[in-house]
């Protein structure tokens, strides 16, 4: 049974049993009272009786009968016994009397000496008796005057009658009235409690569909309606609980169509608490919207690669992965992180897709590539992984349309589901990583593109302004010499001035291949001014970079430069200082390098001056 309903019924029959005992006892009591006071009336009534009868004995002179008369008065219905016994007085005036005449217990003392009479019940509970102990009262007044033969003072105690009569009667008359008032309460009691339970019948119905309800709703479902069975304050909760469930399921299904939105992907609820995975989504997407302001207030896209890469550690658990980059130009694929180290070797897939990065399925896709069933979707897949059964699930980021990353997770065959799972708020993340990943990017091209002279393709004198002190600390931090080299073309204005500007610019853009081709590719070659070109020989010291430098002159003077449809030939001057044995600080050499420059153009130019003392001790301390 029902909680609610065993309380009620119980409490019920709790009050029912308590109003029984309590109607038993008060009939009892009243019947009890009511013997009492009958068997009083009664006694006294016979006691009169006997009275009367001993008087008028007396006075005829029949007392000497007076045993049998007793024994008659006795054997009336309703008395079992009636004895007389006399007074002190009557004992001294006519003698003790009969045997039984004389007093027999305390009662009878007791009355005989107080002239008061005693009304007792005897005889216990199963078969009660009452005990009357009346005195006789010498009196000259009423029918007899007793003073008349009793030689007594008025007011005497002449003796007194003890009569005992059974209310076994009135015992049995209870009993029926008692049992019938419990039957009447018990029957009372099964009717209310019957209707009780018609009555708590909806109720209680109510309560347990409304249970149900809240047990499914804890539990994300809100499809569990209650029936409305009556028309009272109960069905109405039943249809407020019902418009309550609605109304919540249909605020809960805008969020989750919002959410949906947002993530666009339909998160796979089955199963699942609604509820929860709502709010653990919106969470999520809280924490995607801090990460997209936290990366776009990050300076580089390395710094927003490090951001994804701390994501996929610690918000989805994941350890195995790849972060790759593409470059559409190059068409190459660089590896930006694997396992969170950033720049290391291609490891989850094969080495050819850093030439070639379409060998990478979601670069050529653009699509995702979900390999957690069969790794041979891809077969740039790392073939080592595949035999360790290892999967993989790689999504494209995509930049303006076209694939700027991809970001590639690698787990177990067990970890496949959960993966799925965290599918969408992972592309989430990366929905908001794609624009600032490309502006990024194009901040960093064209701070490149700033920093690099447009006609050459080289450095430009911007690049030396930022870098040439950081160029110097590094040489003194890791003590190594640097020597610049300063060049100018010998007589480029004629070349102008002859064959036009175009023509000149097409030397200018020969010779800096010409200059790239003969450094190494660690060296800086800056256009420092109009056909004015600077050499950074990074850990060179003079002696070196003077074989550099007649290496340049040599080629320059050897090459055909080619204007209009005829071909040129050119030289070039140099002049060349060392850190840091010219100079310790940058500006300094690179002065010093540009007066041995003048000096070779002094000396009949083609030529190669190294710096030396001389050059500048005229000029005064630099
Ligand atoms: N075509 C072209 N000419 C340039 C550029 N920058 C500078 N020039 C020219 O380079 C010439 C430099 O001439 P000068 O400084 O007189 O020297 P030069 O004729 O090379 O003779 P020396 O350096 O003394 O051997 C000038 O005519 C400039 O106009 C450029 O970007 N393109």
């Amino acid at each position: 049974m029902h909680k609610l309903q065993t309380k009620i019924i119980f409490a019920l029959s709790s009050v029912m049993l308590l109003l029984t005992l309590v109607i038993t006892l008060a009939s009892l009591a009243s019947f009890r009272d009511f013997s009492i006071r009958a068997a009083t009336e009664h006694t006294r009534t016979a006691a009169e009786v006997i009275r009367v009868a001993l008087t008028e004995a007396m006075l005829t002179g029949t007392i000497d009968k007076r045993d049998s008369l007793l024994q008659r008065i006795a054997s009336v219905n309703g008395l079992d016994e009636a004895r007389v016994i006399r007074g002190h007085q009557v004992e001294q005036q006519y003698g003790s009397g009969l045997l039984a005449e004389m007093a027999a217990d305390p009662i009878d003392l007791s009355v005989l000496n107080s002239g008061e009479p005693v009304f007792t019940l005897i005889g216990g509970i199963f078969s009660p008796e009452f005990r009357a102990t009346i005195p006789y009262i010498a009196t000259s007044d009423g029918d007899v005057n007793c003073l008349l033969c009793h030689s007594v003072p008025e007011n005497t105690v002449l003796g007194a009658v003890t009569l005992t009569a059974s209310i076994e009667h009135m015992k049995s008359a209870a009993i029926m009235t008692v049992s019938f008032l419990v039957m009447a309460v018990a029957l009372f009691a099964i009717i209310s409690i019957l209707f009780l339970r018609r009555l708590l019948q909806p109720l209680v119905m109510t309560a347990n569909e409304i249970e149900i309800a809240v047990e499914g709703a804890i539990a994300g479902d809100f499809s569990h309606r209650v029936e409305s069975r009556t028309n009272d304050e109960i069905g109405k909760i039943a249809r407020q609980f019902n418009a309550l469930s609605e109304g919540i399921t249909h605020k809960l299904s805008r969020i989750r169509e919002n959410v949906v939105q947002l993530v666009q992907s339909k998160p796979d609820y089955n199963g699942s608490n609604l509820l929860t995975e709502t709010a653990e989504t919106v969470s999520g997407l809280v924490r995607v919207s801090r990460f997209k302001q936290a990366i776009e207030e990050d300076e580089t896209a390395s710094e927003v690669f490090l951001r994804i890469s701390e994501v996929l550690e610690q918000e989805f658990g994941i350890e195995t992965f790849s972060i790759y980059e593409v470059n559409a130009q190059k068409k190459i694929l660089r590896s930006v992180m694997v396992d969170s180290v950033p720049d290391a070797k291609i490891h989850w897939c094969e080495q050819a897709i850093h030439d070639h990065c379409t060998g990478c399925r979601a670069v050529r896709t653009g699509h995702m590539i979900d390999g957690s069933d069969n790794t041979q979707i891809c077969r740039s897949f790392s073939m080592e992984a595949a035999s360790q059964d290892k999967r993989y699930l790689c999504l494209p980021v995509i930049e303006s349309g076209s694939v700027g990353s991809v970001v590639q997770l690698v787990f177990d065959p067990a970890d496949a589901q959960r993966v799925r799972n965290l599918r969408p708020m992972l592309e989430a993340y990366l929905r908001e990583a794609a624009p600032v990943l490309q502006a990024k990017r194009l901040m960093a091209s064209l701070r490149e593109s700033s920093l690099k002279d447009a006609m050459t393709g080289l450095r430009n004198r911007r690049f030396l302004e930022e870098y040439a002190e950081t160029l110097i600390s590094q040489c003194k931090r890791r003590k190594v010499p640097m020597t610049l080299l300063m060049m100018d073309l010998d007589y480029f204005k004629p070349v102008n001035d002859t064959y036009g500007h175009d023509a000149g610019d097409q030397v200018l853009r020969e010779l800096a291949v010409i200059l790239q081709d003969n450094v190494r590719e660690s060296d800086l070659v800056i256009r420092y001014g109009g056909e004015e070109f600077l050499i950074v020989l990074l850990e060179t010291d003079a002696e070196a970079a003077l074989l550099v430098a007649e290496k340049i002159r040599s080629a320059v003077e050897k090459h055909k430069f080619k204007v209009g449809g005829t071909s040129l030939s050119k030289t070039i001057s140099a002049g060349l200082a060392d850190y840091p044995n010219d100079g310790q600080a940058f500006w300094q050499v690179l002065k010093f390098a540009d007066v041995s420059l003048y000096a070779a153009k002094e000396g009949g130019r083609n030529q190669v001056v190294r710096f030396h003392k001389a050059l500048w001790s005229e000029k005064g301390d630099y």
